[in-house]
């Protein structure tokens, strides 16, 4: 599947034919959320097997070139390209050896009329400029011929064609996976600067929420989503407390609030942010000192959405729905968290799909509809089945899906065929 990167993006916010005005575009409420965010400052010199995940701190020169000397490309044979001029086939004897972590400069030079035995990634000894791979020669004992020309400087990798002495290896704020720990290795280092973690403290609201292993009274429901986010949050560059769940009391609210913000970077929360006398985490935000910045998103799901700060901390409050929850963190709150890593801002990946069938749907919210790949197009591109309109509290369903279809705000009929968005899950 092609994979673009590009945010997703929609300017309506308003549905005229329902009246739903107000509502914050998905977009704006990314950049109002990432206008919250500070970089956390503390660095922290970790080990290379530690620093798997971590973001970091500075930006990386070449403290040598990489490679960092001349060396061959193939199994083969080094000689001096002068040596086959005229025509074919030509003889060259065999007048040394170099492996590799030999020192080729202890190998002797390359004189007229020799080649030396090679080895990938072994240096080029002194005299020799070219490489031929051992399946174009022919071994005649202690001779070599060639019966075709060989391209002078062939399968010769030259001293810092990969990077320059103090050309920028890796940028500040690169968030270190597998490639650029090879990069960091490559060059020796056996520890880097990195940024502190960003602290977040979790917590989930709901009388109703059990722990899995207990059992459930009438009424009750298992508490998925401590684990969805803890799943979500589970990166080396976060450090996460996890404070359980929190009953729909708004003392109980803000006291988990305060303790939370008093110690950590960002403060995520589930549930409480809707409009029932039971849900009281803005309101209790605001009176523990917070503010809120962004709600009422047009997004669907996750409308509920608050953020906002207390105390120095950011706060995200996601809806208590669990495919609301999981999506807001995706879309939304994921991006507020890496800003403050310091990685900068990773925009969602999103490729091209097509609708597999025409539906209608109500318009107003940029909605993120899981969808199912079903086929593909002629030319390839994947064709969604878009699953149920009402979803977000159907945690089975998103496990069915592939993705999220990305559905425009103001779209209200998507035709089979059209072309949507597509988040990969
Ligand atoms: N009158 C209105 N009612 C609702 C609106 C609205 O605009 N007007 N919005 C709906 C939308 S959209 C959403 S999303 C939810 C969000 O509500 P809250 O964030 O206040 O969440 P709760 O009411 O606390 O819970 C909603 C739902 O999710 C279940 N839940 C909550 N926490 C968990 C958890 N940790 N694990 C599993 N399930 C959880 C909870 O039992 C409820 O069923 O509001 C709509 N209502
Ligand atoms: O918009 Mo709510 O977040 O659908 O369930």
């Amino acid at each position: 599947m092609k994979t673009t990167t590009k945010s997703v993006e929609d300017p309506c916010c308003v549905d005229e034919r329902t009246g739903i005005g107000g509502l914050v575009p998905v977009n704006d409420a990314i950049s109002r959320g990432l206008s919250l965010a500070r970089k956390v400052d503390g660095i922290e010199v970790v080990e290379l097997d530690e620093a798997i995940g971590r973001v970091l701190a500075e930006d990386l020169l070449a403290p040598f070139p990489l490679p960092p000397f001349d060396n061959s490309a193939m199994d083969g044979y080094v000689f001096r390209s002068e040596d086959l001029s005229g025509v074919g086939p030509w003889r060259l004897r065999v007048a040394g050896r170099v492996a590799a972590g030999d020192n080729a400069n202890k190998a002797g030079a390359v004189g007229e009329g020799e080649a030396f035995r090679i080895f990938t990634g072994a240096g080029i000894p002194k005299g020799g400029d070219t490489v031929v791979m051992q399946e174009r020669v022919r071994r005649l004992g202690d001779f070599i011929e060639l019966e075709n020309p060989v391209t002078p400087g062939s399968c010769i990798r030259r001293q810092a064609e990969d990077a320059a002495k103090d050309s920028l290896l890796l940028p500040k704020g690169s968030l270190i996976g597998a490639r650029e720990i090879g990069a960091i290795a490559s060059v020796g280092l056996p520890r880097i600067r990195v940024r502190r973690k960003v602290r977040i403290a979790l917590f989930c609201t709901g009388s109703e929420l059990r722990q899995p292993g207990e059992s459930l009274a009438p009424g009750q429901i298992y508490n998925s989503n401590r684990f969805i986010l803890m799943a979500a949050l589970r990166q080396p560059w976060i450090e996460l407390s996890n404070m359980g769940a929190v009953v729909d009391d708004p003392d109980a609210l803000r006291a988990a609030l305060t303790h939370a913000a008093a110690s950590v970077d960002m403060v995520v929360t589930t549930g409480g942010v809707s409009v029932g006398e039971e849900d009281h985490m803005v309101e209790q935000l605001r009176s523990a000192g917070g503010r809120i910045e962004v709600m009422k998103i047009a997004m669907k799901p996750g409308k509920p959405l608050s953020v906002g700060t207390l105390n120095g901390a950011v706060f995200v409050g996601l809806p208590g729905n669990p495919v609301a929850a999981f999506t807001t963190w995706k879309i939304i709150g994921s991006r507020i968290a890496e800003e403050m890593s310091g990685q900068g801002t990773n925009e969602v990946s999103v490729s091209q799909v097509e609708a597999s069938e025409s539906f209608t749907r109500r318009p107003g919210r940029q909605e993120f509809r899981p969808a199912k790949i079903v086929g593909f197009s002629p030319d390839g591109r994947p064709k969604v089945q878009l699953l149920d309109q009402s979803f977000s509290a159907k945690i089975s369903l998103i496990c069915k899906s592939d993705g999220f279809a990305v559905i425009p705000a103001h779209s209200d009929r998507i035709a089979s065929g059209d072309r949507l968005d597509f988040v990969q899950l």
